[in-house]
């Protein structure tokens, strides 16, 4: 298994050598993930399921999954027919650190039998300065959400369930959790961007929103564009800035450079980010932790790794 960076000339001459399929993992499928994985040969999709953990997903529509969700249902769409060789484009990306893991062993373990696995990530580049600046938020910022639940329509189970969450200091928090377990809809409640079907939520001004961003791939422009909107949110007065999955596809510069400067933003700003980025968690000054949609833990980050098994100092596999 091999990582292609589009700035060295691997991402080429691998396509050269191997003329691999170029699976650009930003694929949308219709129907439920297990008709999907079954459309091949469904004895050969359990198995990958299996081993990819994500036989629960069956009966799940594809656009009602989570976005670590879809892309894990994309890699194992992808390795359904038996390729050759294959180049994933930025499988890892919206994954959390645990299926990560989990996903980079089995690829090696394909590899090891003789498929040729190429895969890009672009948090690999060393290349992509970029400098952000930000400007100081000057109102005083307020989240106020008091027992919020959240089904998503035609879903059995509530995405997010009598959640609470009440802040009104500047500071950086980030919602952490398994994929699925409701980040990005607990940020687009507080987001208003959707209404909570229990609860209340109040917010004493606009708040900015980013949603994560769904381009993904050799695409100069997306990443242009996702450098922009990074910036401009970073520049916005707006005392509440809400960021799902911010630094995903940044380079390594590029995301020094951004949290630096969120860090700065944080003084004079209230940010809440959903992520999986232990750099970022790393920076924050609070942690929420979300599984299955409820809060499990809410409160200083470094009490929270310290209580943390798998989100440690010492223990993080990242
Ligand atoms: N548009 C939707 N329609 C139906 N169900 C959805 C929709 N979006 C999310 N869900 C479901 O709500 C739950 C929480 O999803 P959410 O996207 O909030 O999780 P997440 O923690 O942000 O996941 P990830 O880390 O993968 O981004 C999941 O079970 C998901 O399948």
């Amino acid at each position: 298994m091999q990582w292609l960076s589009y700035v060295d000339g691997s991402f080429e001459r691998f396509v050269e050598r191997y003329r691999p399929r170029v699976i650009e993992m930003n694929q949308s499928f219709s129907g439920k993930v297990g008709h999907l994985l079954s459309s091949v040969d469904p004895f050969r999709g359990a198995e990958i399921a299996t081993l990819l953990q994500i036989d629960a997903l069956y009966p799940k529509r594809f656009d009602a999954c989570s976005s670590g969700e879809q892309q894990i249902v994309r890699v194992a769409y992808a390795l359904l027919d038996r390729p050759d060789s294959i180049v994933l484009i930025e499988p890892f990306r919206h994954l959390d650190s645990f299926r990560r893991e989990h996903l980079e062993m089995l690829l090696r373990r394909i590899s090891g039998i003789g498929v040729q696995i190429g895969f890009t990530e672009r948090a690999k580049e060393s290349s992509g300065e970029m400098t952000f600046t930000f400007n100081e938020s000057t109102t005083l910022p307020s989240i106020d959400a008091t027992d919020v639940s959240y089904r998503h329509p035609l879903q059995a189970t509530y995405a997010i369930d009598h959640v609470t969450v009440q802040m009104n200091e500047p500071g950086l928090t980030v919602i952490v959790g398994t994929n699925g377990s409701g980040k990005s809809t607990l940020l687009e409640l507080l987001a208003r961007s959707r209404r909570p079907l229990q609860g209340r939520i109040k917010r004493g001004e606009r708040a900015v929103y980013l949603p994560a961003d769904p381009e993904v791939g050799p695409f100069p422009k997306a990443e242009k564009r996702r450098g922009a909107q990074l910036q401009s949110v970073l520049h916005d007065p707006s005392g509440v800035l809400l960021l799902d999955e911010p630094t995903v596809d940044l380079t390594s510069g590029e995301r020094d450079a951004f949290l630096e400067a969120l860090q700065q933003k944080a003084k004079s700003a209230l940010v809440v980010c959903a992520t999986h980025d232990m750099e970022l968690i790393q920076t924050a000054t609070d942690v929420i932790y979300l599984a299955n949609g409820q809060i499990v833990f809410q409160g200083d980050r470094i009490l929270f790794q310290d209580r943390s098994t798998l989100w440690s100092h010492t223990s993080s596999p990242s």
